[in-house]
């Protein structure tokens, strides 16, 4: 099978998104300090993008939970890679995510957090999938919505591919021509 991207969502358009979703945060968190976990390693492209463009103090963390493997669908079984480096007690935690797919990564992980005691906990993604969902998730910043395809670029993989890719594109599958 050979595979071409389509791109779904430029350059442009996901880093203009990303600084309305930014100044949304500065407001929302206004005399506060914010916390943000990346989840790895998805995560870190926009952890980036959006951390540069936050103005109220910022504090970062990362955790690695892995339930897709090398495959296009989920295992459905999620298991931490790498927890936190410091402790969530008192802090406000925003976690930075790709993509809210089936939901069942920040299903368990939300649940894990808030048993740390932080002092709130939101979240915040790059893209969702809401036609895909089987767990439910209360997702409190979206930049885009997006239909029910396989995405890559700007952290999202294929087979651990296309992760560095600047945009969203769509992975289109193709019989390998004679
Ligand atoms: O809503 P869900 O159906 O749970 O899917 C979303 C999760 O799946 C992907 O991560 P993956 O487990 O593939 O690891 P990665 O971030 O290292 O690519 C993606 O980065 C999200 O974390
Ligand atoms: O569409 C996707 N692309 C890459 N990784 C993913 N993990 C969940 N959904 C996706
Ligand atoms: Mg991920």
């Amino acid at each position: 099978m050979k595979e071409t991207i389509r791109v779904l969502l430029s350059e442009e358009e996901v880093d203009r998104r990303i600084k309305e979703v930014a100044d949304q945060i500065n407001r929302d968190y206004a005399g506060k300090e914010v916390h943000l976990i990346c989840v790895l390693k998805g995560g870190v492209f926009f952890m980036c993008e959006l951390a540069k463009r936050i103005t109220v103090p910022v504090s970062l963390d990362f955790m690695s939970v892995s339930s897709y493997g090398d495959d296009t669908k989920s295992s459905g079984v999620v298991r931490i890679v790498k927890d936190l480096d410091q402790p969530l007690e008192g802090k406000d935690v925003l976690i930075v995510e790709d993509i809210i797919d089936s939901g069942r990564t920040l299903y368990y992980l939300i649940d894990i957090l808030k048993k740390r005691n932080p002092k709130s906990v939101h979240l915040c993604t790059l893209l969702d999938k809401p036609e895909r969902r089987v767990c439910d998730v209360k997702v409190d910043y979206t930049c885009f919505d997006i239909p029910d395809e396989f995405v890559v670029g700007y952290g999202l993989d294929y087979a651990q591919k296309y992760r560095n890719l600047p945009y969203i594109g769509v992975v289109e599958f193709h019989e390998d021509e004679e």
